[in-house]
């Protein structure tokens, strides 16, 4: 693995609360999921890679380059794409001229090339016909893939993903994780996202965040071996512990075993839960 970014002992307080708390995490070429419940960091440190919020004390190195240093880091806001969480201003703006407009941040200067690489990037999130769509006429899921297609922009070595999938469509969701899959075959995605699925789908690496530090650093596969063992499938509702229903009306319960209830192969979900100490 090369590794494109290093984090080492990231502290980051808001106010009085410490939400990174002395991270340490490499990550390199591939696709890496990062999950972790509301209020983790995970937005938190995303900024901070992104560079749109500096650390109180540790260091970054991404791409090779210092975001601590002015100079290195307007070099790695050329040379990385950032989905935010937040949705972007001007809602007055079309599509076309809202990334026409970060292109120009990101100083793509001569028109003509720019033009095709804005049509390229609304091609590749699947706008090209929304192109003189002002954005406050877009819907929620399109403006998701909006924002998504200004992080392409240039096709990035890095990309620094904040919850890419939150509000889209099964179709778009598909046709996003294809996106991903390929552009991880030679470059760094990092994605925060709630979704296990898209983890098992599209993530070679899962890193779980709790409480401003990393609980979890593997596979997928091994993030659902936490839970080997503890997951279970039953015909009748379980007095107790935490389970749901599935989709042939039984009900799989992690942690406690009821009576009469078979072992099952535990996901994704179930490793994630136990690993945040959620069941039991
Ligand atoms: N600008 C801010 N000012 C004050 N507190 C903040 C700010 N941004 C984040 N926080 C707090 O920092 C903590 C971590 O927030 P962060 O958005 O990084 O979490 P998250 O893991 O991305 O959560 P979610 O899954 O809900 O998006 C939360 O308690 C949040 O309230």
């Amino acid at each position: 693995m090369t590794t494109s970014v290093r984090v080492t002992g990231l502290v980051k307080r808001h106010g009085r609360r410490l939400v990174l708390d002395g991270l340490d995490l490499s990550i390199g070429t591939g696709v890496t999921g990062l999950l972790g419940p509301n209020g983790a960091g995970k937005s938190t440190l995303l900024r901070c890679l992104a560079t749109t919020l500096a650390p109180d004390t540790g260091s970054i190195r991404a791409l090779g380059l210092d975001p601590a240093r002015r100079d290195e880091r307007t070099e790695l806001r050329r040379r990385l794409g950032y989905l935010p969480q937040e949705p972007g201003p001007y809602p007055h703006f079309t599509a076309f001229d809202l990334v026409d407009y970060v292109a120009i941040l990101k100083d793509m200067t001569d028109r003509r090339s720019r033009h095709r690489e804005v049509r390229r990037v609304l091609a590749e999130v699947d706008l090209t016909d929304r192109a003189a769509t002002r954005v406050r006429r877009l819907s929620g899921g399109m403006r998701r893939r909006l924002a998504l297609a200004q992080a392409l922009l240039g096709a990035p070595e890095l990309l620094v993903l904040d919850e890419p999938t939150v509000g889209l469509d099964p179709e778009q969701r598909m046709r996003f994780r294809a996106l991903v899959s390929r552009l991880g075959e030679s470059r760094t995605v990092l994605l925060s996202t709630h979704q296990t699925e898209d983890v098992a789908a599209l993530c070679e690496r899962v890193v779980v965040l709790a409480g401003g530090r990393v609980a979890f650093d593997g596979t997928p596969a091994e993030l659902a071996a936490v839970a080997a063992g503890h997951v279970w499938i039953t015909a009748s509702r379980p007095s107790g512990g935490l389970f749901w229903r599935t989709a042939d009306g039984r009900y799989r319960v992690l942690d406690q075993r009821p009576p009469a209830a078979e072992p099952a192969e535990p996901s994704i979900e179930d490793g994630y839960l136990r690993c945040l100490g959620a069941a039991g």
